[in-house]
């Protein structure tokens, strides 16, 4: 709370002056009220998110080290949110849609872009960077700070070993042996920083990158597993992140796009340094005209290399994402193993992840084929064109003498072929009988220009290359774009907008991600209870055309305490989809749903769920080991609550309470859904919405779990097929499975009798037939019989 404080004091301090000013007094105080109020908002939203900051325990090398997570703020999320929305559209795309206003998110359009080193590259490219840089003073500044010094280091310690190296070898040519020695020491003493200076850079790129990924990676942590379950949204409820999955955009393409933006500053900033130093340095020795012949080669040199590039970016781009494919195809094989084994799915498993590889092979080899043509040029440019503008320089004195200022030109050489040296050694000749120059002074002039020749042509050649470099990173700018701003849309529950199909009924409902009408009170409170209020619910179906599927009909229903429901209903008539929607996991399209807070309400899912860690950990599962220290819960507590779910003999069986094994191998299918019993006792909320999670449970074990479970007071909001957990609820939800239809009864009222009774007469009526048809039967049997 202190910097509030400090705010108040400066706001008080401000309205004390305002009383003085007469009239204006008035409109201070408001500013002043308006400042002091968004301050404290400030100040509140900033110790919320303090209070977010979680310590968690890393062990790196033999140790355990503790490192505290920070969540990013939801200041700062806001702030970036426009920058990674769709940019404006074009007037012929805009034209070309509907008439509906679409508040479209950002990466489908952003993928629909051209991928290459063009304005949407950098906007992209950006937005980014306010994340990676947060800020003037951020480590990352520092860092580059440090690097960039380096690489000036750098270039200075090459121009002063360029300036030795002459010195070196002229007083080799005037048999100075003394100046010779001298020149050798300074030399060792120059390759002292040098390597160090070559170290510290590549030590500060690889810092950068690590600092960079770090920040992305959190952030990118912090939308996907936010509180609005984003990563679920990701697989179902968006088709922007694909088949590839977001692992493979978290993982690799994240860090490839670091590694290839760090190692771009130096690819980038060191040869363009070294281009503008080592040109002023032999401009003063080769004149106007030597300097305007080097610049001319080089802008022929970029003209070339831009036409021929191919677009790099857009096929790093694809070349990440079929990476993903095989990757996630391989993931789905460990996933399901057990599945797989049991129906003998090896083959057909081994010819998709086959055809992903094979998608993925045939992507490289034809990058491949496009290099060969793009490597050609690039040689042939930098190692060729380059020379020939050397022998050009060095050709001039030898055929034009009177040439006096090119004749130094001539001295500084452009190639390392024993060409270049015959027929510079010719110009020098010609040259120290023009201007008076002894030949050891015109060696050391010739050698050091040389070498600055050389470094200025490895230089030139390496910004060239890191045009590719550029190209490439445009790639995987898309990617990690693409993955932030979906993200960004998600978190926001923003979704793609669709027109409505021309085709559909006016009385046929519309349900499109777009537009959503409904609302999801998730903070009610607890005595309150649960509540639906004319909802549809509504399968999503995200770019879909038709919009989401109606599964049931405006439901309207309230669970209060006590009050235990059992839905019931056919396959897929949508009772995990009533459970989804009240989880807040699929929109409320229409109406409006209640329910209490998350420590309230606990969700039970038809799949059980076992994590990485201790088998306490699974019992306190979502809850973290500190949580549960906090709790003041013991380990004899959760011994109780194993014996409530027959769970007793786990911890004797698998070694005590801190083992660490993967569960989901060693449990059974009854076991684990009775693990997942045993945290709603845990956790002991309010309401447990219960899908089918005892479905592989005995009967009698299910009907004693059911009982405790009502005898701590949990509400149930059970969904089953089970006639055996009637006894347990009080109300019914019935989906008939008829168009989205549905009953909700009291168990056991008359009218709920009735329409048991109906069936049952029905069954009858059908069972009473059978008799007839057996006799036609037999019948028709013994009419065969007689004809043969
Ligand atoms: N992510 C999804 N997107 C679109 N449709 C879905 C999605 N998940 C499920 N569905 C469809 O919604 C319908 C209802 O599914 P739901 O899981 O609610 O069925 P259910 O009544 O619980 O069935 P069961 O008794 O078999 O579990 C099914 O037709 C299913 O195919």
């Amino acid at each position: 709370m202190a910097p509030a404080q400090s705010n108040l004091a400066r706001s008080t301090a401000l309205l004390t002056s305002m009383q003085t000013k007469g009239g204006a007094a008035i409109v201070g105080t408001l500013f002043a009220l308006l400042y002091l109020r968004r301050k404290l908002a400030q100040a509140a939203q900033d110790a919320q998110d303090k209070r977010g900051a979680r310590e968690l325990l890393v062990p790196t090398r033999g140790r355990v080290s503790k490192v505290v997570i920070r969540p990013t703020k939801a200041s700062t999320f806001a702030r970036h949110r426009p920058l990674f929305r769709k940019p404006p559209p074009t007037p012929a795309s805009s034209s070309a849609s509907s008439s509906k206003p679409a508040p479209a998110p950002a990466a489908a359009g952003a993928s629909a872009q051209r991928v290459g080193v063009n304005r949407e590259f950098f906007r992209q490219l950006g937005a980014i960077l306010r994340i990676i840089i947060p800020h003037a003073t951020s480590k990352e500044v520092w860092l580059l700070g440090a690097h960039t010094t380096f690489l000036l280091l750098r270039t200075y310690l090459s121009l002063l070993v360029a300036q030795l190296d002459g010195k070196l070898v002229g007083d080799l040519v005037s048999a100075n042996g003394r100046g010779f020695l001298e020149g050798l020491a300074y030399w060792f003493l120059l390759a002292i920083p040098s390597v160090y200076t070559n170290a510290m850079i590549r030590l500060l790129q690889s810092k950068l990158a690590i600092s960079f990924r770090t920040r992305l990676t959190r952030y990118v942590h912090d939308l996907y597993l936010d509180r609005t379950n984003t990563f679920y949204k990701v697989v179902n409820l968006d088709s922007r992140i694909g088949s590839s999955g977001a692992d493979q955009f978290v993982t690799t393409d994240v860090n490839r796009f670091c590694e290839t933006l760090s190692a771009l500053y130096s690819n980038v900033s060191k040869p363009s340094l070294d281009l503008i130093l080592f040109n002023i340095q032999l401009g003063r020795s080769i004149g106007g005209r030597g300097s305007a012949l080097l610049l001319a080669s080089y802008a022929a040199t970029v003209w070339i290399l831009r036409k021929v590039t191919p677009a790099f970016g857009k096929l790093a781009a694809i070349e990440a994402k079929l990476e993903g494919d095989f990757r996630a195809a391989h993931s789905r094989l460990i996933i399901n193993s057990e599945e797989i084994a049991f129906y003998d799915g090896a083959p057909i498993e081994k010819d998709i992840l086959t055809r992903a590889y094979l998608r993925l092979i045939k992507h490289i080899n034809s990058i491949f084929k496009i290099r060969i043509l793009y490597g050609m040029t690039e040689d042939f440019v930098i190692k060729y064109l380059w020379s020939a503008s050397g022998y050009c320089l060095i050709s001039i004195p030898v055929f034009f003498p009177k040439a006096k200022k090119l004749a130094q030109a001539v001295t500084a050489g452009s190639d390392t072929s024993t060409k270049v040296d015959t027929a510079s050694s010719v110009a020098l000749e010609a040259a120290s009988r023009g201007d008076g120059l002894s030949v050891s002074q015109r060696t050391q002039n010739y050698i050091s220009n040389r070498r600055l020749l050389l470094s200025l042509a490895d230089a030139g050649g390496r910004l060239m290359l890191s045009w590719k470099d550029l190209s490439e990173l445009a790639g995987s700018t898309s990617r990690v774009y693409t993955l932030l701003s979906t993200l960004h849309d998600l978190s926001g529950s923003t979704y793609a907008a669709l027109p409505r199909p021309a085709d559909l009924a006016p009385d046929q409902p519309f349900y499109d991600l777009g537009s959503l009408n409904g609302l999801l009170v998730d903070d009610a409170p607890a005595a309150e209870g649960v509540s639906f209020d004319k909802v549809p619910i509504v399968a999503p179906a995200p770019g879909v055309a038709h919009g989401g599927e109606e599964l049931v009909k405006r439901l309207s229903l309230r669970v209060r305490p006590g009050e235990h429901l059992l839905i019931t209903g056919g396959n897929g008539s949508g009772k995990t989809a009533i459970a989804r929607v009240l989880a807040g996991l699929w929109p409320v399209f229409e109406g409006v749903v209640a329910r209490p807070a998350d420590e309230d309400i606990m969700f039970l899912p038809q799949r059980p769920y076992l994590s990485n860690g201790s088998l306490r950990d699974q019992i306190i599962y979502p809850h973290s080991y500190p949580d549960f220290a906090k709790s003041g819960k013991t380990d004899a507590d959760l011994m109780e609550i194993l014996r409530k779910v027959h769970l007793s003999y786990l911890p004797a069986r698998e070694g005590g309470y801190d083992v660490r094994k993967e569960w989901k191998d060693i449990l059974s299918g009854g076991e684990k859904q009775r693990m997942g019993m045993a945290r709603l006792f845990y956790h002991l909320p309010k309401y447990g919405v219960l899908d089918e999670c005892t479905s592989a449970v005995s009967t009698d074990v299910e009907g004693s779990m059911y009982q405790h479970a009502k005898d701590v007071g949990i509400t149930l909001i059970t969904i089953s097929h089970r006639p055996s957990l009637f006894q347990h609820h009080l109300y019914l939800l019935r989906l008939t499975g008829d168009h989205g239809q549905w009953e909700f009864t009291k168990i056991g009222e008359a009218d709920q009798d009735l329409s048991f009774q109906k069936e049952i007469e029905s069954l009858k009526s059908k069972l009473a037939e059978v008799e007839s048809w057996k006799a036609r039967l037999t019948d028709i049997d013994d009419e065969l019989h007689f004809k043969a």
